[in-house]
């Protein structure tokens, strides 16, 4: 008798499958589906079977209950002509090539100690920026928020793997050049290889001298190069991280980290300029534990309790990677009751999850007090909020990414006061998304900022 339970599945196309039914916003349309399919649904795009996971929990039965065995990414083409063969992090097949850079990058890049080490560079960059703003914040001068946001996550980014920033002529050719790498990322086919001038980087770096003699473990402030480098060259018979390797985990850092924080940063302001009261409510916390100083440093941010719920409550609504990273599914596995077969794909509509009716009260409403008395965290332990994902292939770069948030946003909030150009109402704001692998606002922010005065 043929036991085979699968779950349920939307009727399809011979050839498309499902893919029709997707449009421009796929996480809208899957959570649309799964209300009448449930948690975990089966899709086809093409032939492929996709597993949609959309309930918190069957994502932690996804994600923790058989991680292991939904550990591994689906091979996309793009990658292997891109991101030097899937030798990056984010798009390499789970097995011990995978194991070695993830451990490096854990233990080496985005550790806790790591990233304090770099508290300078986020507490410069991001006082260049409030300069920025200074400078421009006259006769109701509409600053473009979104362009700032994406330009202190580079050059932080930069500062700390490749040791300093790119700016004018040779910062436009990394722009450009990422430009190209996030077009090419969505298109269906490209004829030539993407130029990069990371090798240009790493040479420099080795001509330097400094590749070897840099100590891993100590919180001294070398960048990512530096310390790939000397990782490389110390290497033991066993690993496998070589040229290629540290060029693609450097590549990782651009791909996976500044598209994501840049785009958490805008929703964050975004949501802030919609509802004053939350925005003064912040202010006051921010302004009262600075006191008198002029800025607001790291040390700082521990205090800030009100801030990391605005955080919380911007990445629920607003997760910067709706369906997270694709997985795919090693060995046939049985998930409550229904049998999923070895290759099938998983998304997990970590949107829909975050606005969930069974998990939240008023789930369409921006409350960050929701957090205040709760201890759930995006950590990857609470399945109901998972901008992060969860698992082994979980983020590695929350604590990276928080960081920069926190610093950005405190100082932001600290040092002037907003309001949208023309006088609009909050309300009036337009939301509307793009589409894409991390959805951004589809009009950029504009804003207006007077310089606070401390009395
Ligand atoms: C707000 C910012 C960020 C968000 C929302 C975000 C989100 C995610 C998500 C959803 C995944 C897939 C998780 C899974 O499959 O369970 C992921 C993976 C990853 N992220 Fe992030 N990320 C952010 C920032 C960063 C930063 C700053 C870095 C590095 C500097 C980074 C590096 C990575 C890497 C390397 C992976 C792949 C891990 C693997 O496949 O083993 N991310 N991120």
């Amino acid at each position: 008798a043929n036991t085979h339970n699968s779950p349920p599945s939307p009727t399809r196309l011979p050839l498309l499958g499902n893919l029709h039914q997707l449009g421009s916003f796929p996480h809208h349309r899957l959570q649309t589906l799964a209300q009448n399919y449930g948690p975990l649904m089966v899709l086809h795009f093409g032939k492929v079977p996709v597993l949609v996971v959309s309930s918190a929990d069957a994502a932690r039965e996804v994600m923790k209950t058989h991680d292991l065995v939904f550990s591994d990414r689906p091979k996309r083409k793009m990658n292997e002509v891109l991101l030097y063969g899937s030798n990056d992090l984010a798009s390499s097949k789970y097995g011990e090539y995978w194991r070695q850079i993830r451990s490096v990058s854990v233990l080496h890049l985005l550790s806790t100690k790591r990233v304090q080490s770099f508290r300078s560079v986020r507490e410069e960059e991001t006082a260049r920026m409030m300069e920025n703003i200074r400078e421009c914040c006259c006769d109701s001068f509409h600053l473009n928020l979104t362009d700032m946001c994406a330009a202190v996550t580079n050059d932080v980014t930069c500062r700390v793997t490749l040791g300093r920033r790119y700016c004018g002529e040779e910062g436009r050719k990394f722009q450009k050049m990422f430009l190209e790498f996030g077009e090419c990322l969505g298109a269906v086919s490209i004829g030539d290889y993407v130029p990069w001038p990371l090798d240009e980087v790493i040479e420099e770096h080795a001509r330097n001298g400094r590749d070897g003699g840099v100590d891993v473990d100590s919180e001294d402030q070398s960048d990512f190069v530096d310390v790939l480098l000397s990782i490389e060259k110390n290497n033991t018979s066993d690993s496998l991280i070589n040229r290629t390797a540290v060029k693609a985990l450097i590549l990782d850092m651009f791909v996976a980290g500044t598209d994501t924080t840049f785009t958490a940063l805008e929703w964050i302001m975004s949501e802030l300029l919609k509802h004053s009261s939350v925005m003064h409510r912040l202010q006051d916390e921010v302004r009262s534990v600075v006191g008198n100083r002029t800025h607001v440093t790291e040390d700082d941010l521990g205090e800030m309790k009100y801030l990391k719920a605005v955080i919380k409550e911007s990445l629920r609504l607003h997760p910067p990677l709706p369906l997270l990273v694709p997985r795919k599914c090693m060995e046939d596995v049985k998930v409550k009751g229904y049998d999923i077969g070895a290759g099938t794909q998983v998304l997990v509509n970590a949107w829909a999850i975050g606005r969930d009716p069974s998990c939240w009260d008023q789930p369409l409403e921006f409350k960050p007090e929701r957090f205040l008395s709760s201890s759930i965290d995006f950590k990857g332990h609470d399945f109901e909020l998972i901008p992060f994902g969860a698992g082994r292939r979980g983020c590695p770069g929350v604590t990276f990414a928080t960081a920069i948030v926190e610093m950005v946003i405190a100082n932001l909030v600290h040092q002037f006061d907003w309001s949208l150009p023309g006088g609009a109402s909050g309300e009036d704001l337009d939301m509307s998304e793009t589409t894409g692998l991390a959805v951004h606002r589809k009009s950029p922010l504009l804003a207006v900022a007077t310089a606070y005065q401390r009395n």
